[in-house]
């Protein structure tokens, strides 16, 4: 269990989004906290994607301040906060199908980095590279595959990669949308319990529409419902919270 009097690795404090008329994130506070995984849910449509890219650094908020690790970084790109330890998976894959297991996970590193290349022949000797990939390949359990063509994988074996190109970074803490997203049971179990040992490494803030991976994962889970958080707490809390019953988990049956 977490400390909660441990300082947060990541704050959220005050942030609105609009989107015209729409506000998408409204005054949105929550923090995520060493050893955690802090779930975010809430209907579609509600801000949980919107309020990830803040975090993450694609989308600039309105108002608002975003600290990772003690450090105000609401005014960094995105390349600038995964250097200083925010690691990101995202909803729609960003690996190139195309490519071997091992290259993607090259490549993604390079990218997060913000590096550039020229040769990729040399890109696949230059051992700075190969080394972290190597390692983050045995981490989610994919060192077998890395010469395979990643449109050959599984779906689960793809999100598996997914979490690898995000490890190369060594990220301190992660941001994750929607990674159970397609699996089947096994292959949703098979995560679960990868993502219930990555939290002592790096805490995670989860974004997941699979109840029972959130009731079984989270530490405590937020609320989202129309742009705000309604509710934080351990599922227990959320589980018997009459507002939370009333506006999402009742409507699911999922309590
Ligand atoms: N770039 C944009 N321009 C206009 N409206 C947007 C934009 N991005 C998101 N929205 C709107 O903001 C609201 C929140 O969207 P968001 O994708 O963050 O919700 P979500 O909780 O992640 O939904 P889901 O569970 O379906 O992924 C929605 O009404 C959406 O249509």
């Amino acid at each position: 269990m977490t400390d909660p009097h441990t300082n947060p690795v990541l704050k959220v404090e005050g942030i609105s989004k609009s989107f015209g008329a729409l506000k998408a994130s409204d005054n949105v506070s929550i923090d995520l906290r060493p050893g955690e995984i802090h779930a975010l849910i809430g209907p579609n449509g509600a801000g949980k994607s919107t309020l990830i890219k803040q975090i993450s650094g694609s989308l600039r908020p309105d108002t608002g301040r975003i600290e990772v690790l003690g450090r105000d970084v609401t005014d960094l790109d995105t390349v600038a906060r995964a250097r200083l330890g925010l690691g990101r998976t995202f909803q729609i894959s960003s690996l190139a199908m195309e490519f071997t297991v091992l290259q993607n996970v090259v490549l993604g590193a390079l990218g997060a980095q913000g590096r550039v290349f020229s040769f990729f022949r040399n890109v696949m000797k230059d051992k700075t590279l190969l080394e972290p990939a190597r390692r983050a390949l045995e981490r989610v359990g994919l060192q077998d595959e890395a010469q395979r063509r990643t449109a050959d994988l599984s779906h689960g074996q793809r999100r598996q990669l997914e979490v690898a190109v995000a490890l190369t970074l060594n990220p301190k803490l992660f941001l994750m949308d929607e990674p159970m997203a397609g699996l089947g049971a096994s292959g949703s179990k098979v995560l679960t319990g990868f993502l219930d040992e990555l939290r002592h490494e790096a805490p995670i803030l989860l974004v997941e529409h699979d109840m029972d991976a959130v009731f079984a994962l989270a530490d405590r889970i937020s609320v989202l419902v129309y742009g705000a958080v309604i509710a934080t707490g351990t599922a227990d809390e959320i589980r018997a919270n009459p507002e939370v019953r009333r506006a999402y988990l009742g409507e699911e049956d999922a309590a």
